[in-house]
């Protein structure tokens, strides 16, 4: 683990050399203070000039100051690049991830382990592991000359501080315990509340606001707790420190005062030894503060390799190597979402040809969006056989079988941002000419013409400012200008009022006189001009055929179409 917090630094290893060195030299003039103030309490003595030992105190203190400000602003620097570099290969590794692994995950939490805890490394990895190198040149540069000035007062120094650094030593693992609890609380925290925002309206509708305020006060009430544990322990840590250089401060006076008197110790020696005990106060409290940083570090360290080490999808979408329709195959597949979770597909089978329209029906719960999940191979099947083009799905490059598709999930998001930058989502090089065909096709010209800015009026969070249909047929418009080998439609006509939907019927005939459209309707309308409907329930194809075939021929389908008033 340490090892992998290392690997972050290694980039900026050469920045990181120079502003360690800087603060090194800051130190060292730092360390120099206490001498050159013997020399000034000897100069009192002797009656010799002082003016030698004050400008050189003076260019000891501007020397460090101008120093440790340039060594500081490098770590600074440092820690943002390190940040920056871990954000970026985590974001890399969330865009990739497979959408099984993403379902499982709450979107908060991942959020703050972007955001909280790759700043939680930077803390550890700059302050942290510099700033405890830097305090045990401190500290061994302190201990040198106080050995210089009286090995016996080093001796009792050592003692009370080891007796403390022990206790210490003690508090550590509780620090890490608390911080990885306390960072779980932050993750939960961001989760909770991220659930709250994405349902906005229902909890608005529901008169949910004070339940779900209370629900996400009670996660950062547990991140406070987890904070607090943290606070005590590490506050803890510091008064020992400081009590440790007070106890010593009380020996070496007391000892340093006997040995003053009976003349084996100058007092210009004592009180330098003094002022350099009370230098080892900041050097021993950045390290404790460094150990209790390591331990933050870590256990964000954990959260973040949680994710890097979930496997991630390599997708290179080529340019499409053919427009030319594909059919799909569906032979005896079995599949379930989990080693849990019971079967959803039980040896579906069914075939389309390439061109025309096909659709999917069945009772809610048949496994019809899965059908897709499989085509897009959002999720792996156990068993049998997909083939596309009459290509296994296994055997196409990932990329290549998603170019190949279009597709509009059940609740056809529309992102954030302008009309044109979701038409153009998936086709970042459509001309304006296929995007003006893609609008008249699924009759968004009328709201363009009418938005005050037309293409580019932003569409709000989500889409929220358009209606359903709208946002309905604006994901229609965006999978159409990738021109699919083989659209994927999943409810796409559900929002639809009727005009629209009679329209929209029309355009997904012309589209399928060109490619090959899978549609999973629930309102049979839509679909009883179809090639061909493939009925599914309980996990199977039960039949497959035209709607007057299945009329006459499925209990299951006469009984849909009966309750959708298409037959009486
Ligand atoms: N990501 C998932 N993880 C676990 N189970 C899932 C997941 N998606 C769907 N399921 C389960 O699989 C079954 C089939 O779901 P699917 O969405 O394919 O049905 P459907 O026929 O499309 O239903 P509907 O018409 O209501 O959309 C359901 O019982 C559902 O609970």
């Amino acid at each position: 683990m340490i090892k992998e917090l290392l690997a972050h630094i290694r980039p900026h290893r050469r920045i990181l050399l120079i502003g360690g060195l800087l603060g090194l030299i800051g130190s060292a003039a730092g360390l120099s203070m206490p001498l050159l103030a013997k020399y000034v309490v000897d100069a009192f003595g002797q009656d010799a000039s002082m003016a030698g030992p004050l400008i050189g105190l003076t260019v000891a203190v501007l020397v460090g100051a101008v120093v440790s400000a340039g060594g500081n602003y490098l770590m600074e620097r440092t820690g943002e690049g390190i940040v920056l570099g871990a954000r970026r290969r985590l974001v890399d590794r969330m865009l990739r991830l497979r959408v099984a692994d993403v379902d499982r995950l709450k979107p908060g939490d991942l959020l703050s382990r972007v955001t909280g805890d790759t700043t939680l490394l930077r803390a550890v990895l700059t302050d942290g592991i510099v700033g405890s190198i830097g305090s045990v040149f401190m500290l061994v540069g302190a201990i040198v000359l106080m050995a210089a000035m009286d090995g016996v007062l080093l001796l009792v120094t050592l003692l009370v501080v080891m007796v403390i650094g022990g206790l210490v030593g003690l508090i550590m693992p509780r620090i890490q315990r608390a911080q990885k609890e306390a960072q779980e609380a932050v993750g939960e925290m961001g989760a909770v509340l991220d659930r709250a925002l994405q349902s906005y309206r229902t909890v608005k509708a529901s008169g949910a606001e004070a339940r779900e305020i209370g629900v996400v006060g009670e996660a950062a009430v547990r991140a406070r707790d987890r904070g607090l544990q943290v606070a005590g322990w590490t506050s803890l840590a510091g008064v020992a420190t400081w009590m440790a250089v007070q106890i010593a401060f009380l020996c070496v006076l007391a000892v340093g005062g006997a040995r003053v008197a009976s003349g084996a110790l100058e007092v210009s020696s004592l009180i330098a030894f003094l002022l350099y005990l009370f230098y080892l106060v900041a050097p021993i409290g950045q390290l404790v503060e460094g150990a209790v940083q390591l331990q933050q570090g870590l256990a964000a360290m954990t959260r973040i390799r949680e994710i890097e080490n979930l496997p991630g999808e390599t997708v290179e979408v080529p340019p499409p190597a053919s427009a030319e329709p594909v059919g799909v195959r569906f032979e005896n597949v079995v599949f379930r979402y989990g080693d849990d979770r019971p079967l959803v597909h039980d040896g579906v089978g069914f075939e389309v040809p390439p061109g025309g329209l096909t659709a999917l029906v069945g009772p809610s719960g048949a496994g019809k969006s899965t059908v897709f999940a499989l085509l897009e191979r959002f999720y792996e099947h156990q068993e049998g056989t997909i083939t596309v083009g009459g290509r296994d799905i296994r055997d196409w490059p990932l990329g290549e079988l998603r170019g190949a598709l279009g597709y509009v999930e059940q609740d056809a998001p529309v992102l954030a941002g302008t009309l044109r930058e979701n038409l153009l989502f998936a086709a970042r090089h459509a001309t304006d000419e296929e995007l003006r065909r893609a609008l008249t096709r699924t009759r968004l010209d009328d709201l363009v013409a009418r938005l005050p800015e037309g293409l580019d009026t932003a569409v709000g969070h989500r889409g929220v400012l358009l209606s359903g249909g709208e946002r309905q047929r604006v994901a229609i418009a965006r999978a159409l200008l990738r021109k699919p080998r083989l659209l994927l439609l999943d409810e796409a006509t559900s929002q639809l009022d009727a005009v629209n939907e009679l329209r929209l019927r029309e355009v997904i005939a012309e589209v399928a006189a060109e490619t090959t459209v899978l549609v999973i309707a629930h309102r049979l309308s839509t679909v009883t001009n179809a090639d061909r409907i493939v009925v599914m329930d309980a996990g199977g194809v039960r039949a497959v055929g035209t709607h007057e075939e299945l009329i006459g021929q499925d209990e299951l389908y006469r009984e849909l179409a009966a309750t959708q008033f298409l037959v009486t």
